[in-house]
C-alpha cells in the first residue's frame, strides 16, 4: 500500500473512475463541484449521473471543498474538461504545496489559446512536475472490471515510476512514457477521428471504410503530433493507435456518438442539448485546425470534420470527401 495522498478533481465519469482505481492503492479525496454528487458518493457509494449502475469503492471519499482535497495532497489529478481546466487550476493554486506533481486526465485543447493542458499547468503553476494519464480507457468498461492498459507520461523518469503504482491495479496495467507531448496529443487528436468514424457509421458505412478512416486518421494525427514535438512511436502505442481503436469503435465513446448523430443529419445544437457528458473533439476541433495550419500539416479528415462541426458542410457531403477518390502515395497526406 502506497502512503501518498491523492486529490482527484472532477466528479464526472473519468474523474470518479480514476479516483475509484486509486482508492484501492492509497488515500484519495475526490473533489466535485456539485454537492449532490459529493453526498451521493459518500453515502451511497455511487455516481448515478455519470456512472449509472456502478458501485464505487467504499473508502473513496468526496468533498465539495477544493482546499480540503488539495491542501494535503502529494499528487493532484485533474479530471476537468478542457474549457474549464484553467479556472479550476486557478483555485488549486491557492491551496497546493510546492513541487506537488499535477497529472492531467483531460483529452482536449483550450480553445482560446490552443494550449495543451500540461502547458496550462506549467503557465499557471510553474515548477510543478506535470504529466498525463491516457490511453484506451473508456470509463464504464474500467468500472465493470474489464482489463485495460493506460500510459502515464512525465518527463522525469523517477517520478513517473513512482506514480505508476498509484494508478495501476490488477486489471488496469499502467505503462510509463517520457513523451508527454506525444501522449497528450494522441488523446486529444483521436477524438476528431472518432467523430469522423461516427459520421460514417451514422450513414451505414462499412467495416472497410472504418478501417481506412482509422488508419488514415492515425497517419494525419501522427503528422501533427510529430510536428508539435511528439515522438512518432508514441502514436503507434496505447496513447495513439490504442486510444484511436477504442474511441473509434466503441458504442461508449461520446465523440463517436456525436459523429453518428451528425451522420444521421442532426445538428450540433440538437446533439449537445441531449448530451450530459463532454465530447472533447467537438470543442477542440477549431484549435486543432489552427495548429495544423501553424505547423503546415495537412489534415484532410480533421478538416472535413471541422467544417461539419462548424455547420459549413453536411456530414453526408463531407463524408464523401473523407476518403478521396484521388489518392496519392500512402506515405503522403490526403
Ligand atoms: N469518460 C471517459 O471514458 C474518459 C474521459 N477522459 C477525459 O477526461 C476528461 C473529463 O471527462 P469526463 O469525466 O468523462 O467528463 P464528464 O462529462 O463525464 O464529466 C465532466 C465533469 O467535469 C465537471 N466540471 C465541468 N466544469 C467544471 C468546473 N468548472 N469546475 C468543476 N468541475 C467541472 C462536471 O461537473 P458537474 O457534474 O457539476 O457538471 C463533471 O463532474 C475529458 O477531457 C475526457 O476527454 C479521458 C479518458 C476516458
Ligand atoms: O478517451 C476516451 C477513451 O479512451 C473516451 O472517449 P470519449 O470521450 O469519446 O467517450
Amino acid at each position: 500500500m502506497n502512503a501518498l495522498n491523492i486529490a482527484v478533481l472532477g466528479g464526472g465519469s473519468w474523474g470518479t473512475t480514476v479516483a475509484s482505481l486509486v482508492a484501492r492503492n492509497t488515500g484519495v479525496t475526490l473533489w466535485a463541484r456539485n454537492p449532490d454528487t459529493v453526498e451521493e458518493i459518500n453515502t451511497r457509494h455511487s455516481n448515478e449521473r455519470y456512472l449509472p449502475g456502478f458501485r464505487l469503492v467504499d473508502r473513496l471519499r468526496a468533498t465539495n471543498d477544493i482546499g480540503q482535497a488539495v491542501r494535503n495532497a502529494d499528487v493532484v489529478v485533474m479530471g476537468i474538461p478542457s474549457q474549464n481546466f484553467r479556472s479550476v487550476l486557478g483555485e488549486v493554486k491557492q491551496h497546493i504545496r510546492a513541487w506537488v506533481p499535477i497529472i492531467s486526465l483531460t483529452k482536449g485543447l483550450e480553445l482560446a489559446t490552443r494550449m495543451r493542458m500540461t502547458e496550462i499547468i506549467q503557465q499557471v503553476l510553474p515548477g510543478h512536475p506535470v504529466g498525463v494519464l491516457t490511453g484506451p480507457n473508456l470509463a464504464r468498461e474500467i468500472m465493470s472490471g474489464q482489463a485495460a492498459a493506460g500510459v502515464i507520461a512525465m518527463e522525469d523518469e523517477i517520478i513517473v515510476q513512482e506514480l505508476q503504482s498509484v494508478f495501476k491495479s490488477g486489471l488496469f496495467r499502467v505503462y510509463t512514457n517520457t513523451d508527454v507531448i506525444g501522449c497528450e496529443l494522441g488523446g486529444v487528436l483521436k477524438n476528431i477521428i472518432a467523430i469522423a468514424v461516427g459520421m460514417g457509421d451514422g450513414q451505414g458505412a462499412g467495416d472497410n471504410t472504418r478501417a481506412a478512416l482509422i488508419t488514415r486518421g492515425l497517419s494525419e494525427i501522427t503528422r501533427l503530433g510529430v510536428a508539435m514535438g511528439g515522438k512518432p512511436e508514441t502514436f503507434a502505442g496505447l496513447a495513439g493507435m490504442g486510444d484511436m481503436i477504442a474511441t473509434c469503435t466503441s458504442p461508449q465513446s461520446r465523440n463517436r456518438h456525436v459523429g453518428i448523430e451528425l451522420g444521421k443529419g442532426r445538428s450540433m445544437e440538437e446533439i449537445i442539448e441531449e448530451m450530459t457528458m463532454v465530447a472533447e473533439g467537438a470543442k477542440s476541433a477549431p484549435a486543432v485546425m489552427a495548429l495544423a495550419d501553424e505547423h503546415g500539416v495537412e489534415m484532410p479528415i480533421a478538416s472535413d470534420v471541422s467544417r461539419v462541426l462548424a455547420g459549413d458542410a453536411t456530414a453526408s457531403r463531407a463524408f464523401r470527401g473523407l476518403l478521396r477518390v484521388e489518392a496519392g502515395a500512402e506515405s503522403e497526406p490526403g
